[in-house]
């Protein structure tokens, strides 16, 4: 019987993750959010993993808010990077795994193919660059059977996200303005959540690997709006617009899309089309919103 914990998890992954954790008995898992503990506390961290006998921290805690990353760069290194040091420092430590969760926003966004997990980083926002370092940090220490799986555009009917921040403007506006020119792929947590818990809990390797997890197909912002209107059913009409007509603090990069060709050849998983998963999501919602 293997210990996992899942820190960050309030968020919308970790909250995936609890959703369907029972389905998986041979596994104990342990939830806990910055009020049970705080992974920037390096002591708190210690005692945890040691009291808890932890096997493998899924590590879903991290600072997301891409704009208010610019004008808090210490916060957001101190939760994307040094967290992720005293959780891998612990993790070897007492022979843990981490499956650590990074994202798009490491590539600089100028390339015209999908990024290879082994792509050259270089972030455009400070968002990407506190995860980008916590990436760095992890493979440094290398707790051996460790992952970064990074992923893009997650939504889920927990936290927040674009799908939600859109469902509400439609139901406010009759007009929304949405860029079309920066495009990737959404990824519905939930989704993310299955294959982790399929296929990340007994690996083995030596040296960290860096996966890309994303559904399938491509799209943009704009597209993503329209298709989030269309399936709720909302009377607002979406007009592209390109990135330079809506300013923001943060760059974002331009393009995202990142390669799953590893991911598919290493394990046995079906990855689903953004807008079959996107209907899914909508529709849970739906349920408790009562869109
Ligand atoms: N959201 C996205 O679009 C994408 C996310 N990712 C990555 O995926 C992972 C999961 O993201 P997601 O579920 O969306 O994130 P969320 O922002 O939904 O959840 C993160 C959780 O971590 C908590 N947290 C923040 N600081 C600490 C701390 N010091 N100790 C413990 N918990 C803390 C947050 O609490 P609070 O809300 O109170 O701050 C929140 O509950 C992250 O690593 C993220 O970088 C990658 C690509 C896209
Ligand atoms: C609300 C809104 C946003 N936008 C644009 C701004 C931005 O370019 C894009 C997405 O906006 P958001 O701020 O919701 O998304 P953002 O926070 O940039 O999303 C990112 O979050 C981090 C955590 C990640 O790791 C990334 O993969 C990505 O999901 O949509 C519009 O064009 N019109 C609008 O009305």
């Amino acid at each position: 019987m293997k210990n996992i914990l899942v820190t960050g998890a309030k968020g919308q992954l970790g909250s995936e993750i609890r959703e369907i954790a029972s389905q998986y008995p041979d596994f104990t898992f342990g939830f806990t959010d910055i009020a049970e503990l705080d992974i920037t506390d390096k002591n708190a961290v210690v005692q945890f993993i040691v009291d808890n006998n932890i096997d493998i921290i899924i590590n879903c805690a991290a600072y997301t808010a891409v704009d208010k990353a610019e004008s808090e760069p210490e916060l957001a290194e101190k939760i994307n990077n040094t967290a992720v040091k005293y959780l891998a420092e612990v993790a070897k430590k007492y022979c843990s795994s981490i499956i650590h969760i990074s994202t798009d926003y490491v590539f600089d966004g100028k390339n015209f193919q999908p990024y290879m997990p082994d792509h050259p980083t270089d972030p455009v926002n400070m968002y990407g660059e506190t995860k980008l370092e916590g990436e760095k940090t992890l493979k440094k220490i290398n707790p051996s059977g460790s992952v970064i799986i990074r992923t893009s555009w997650v939504y889920s009917s927990f936290g927040n996200n674009f799908v939600k921040t859109m469902l509400r403007l439609g139901g406010e506006r009759k007009n929304l303005n949405v860029i079309y020119d920066q495009v990737g792929v959404p990824t519905y947590a939930a989704d993310l959540a299955k294959f982790i818990l399929d296929n990340c809990l007994n690996l083995q390797n030596e040296e960290v690997k860096t996966y890309h997890y994303t559904n399938e197909g491509v799209c943009s912002w704009y597209d993503f709006a329209k298709e989030i209107m269309e399936v709720a059913n909302l009377n607002c009409k979406v007009a592209p617009i390109p990135t330079a007509s809506y300013p923001t603090r943060a760059n974002r990069p331009f393009y995202s899309l990142m390669d799953k060709t590893s991911l598919k050849e290493e394990f046995d998983v079906e990855i689903l089309y953004w807008k079959d998963s996107l209907k899914d999501c909508i529709e849970k919602m739906a349920v408790s919103i009562k869109l």
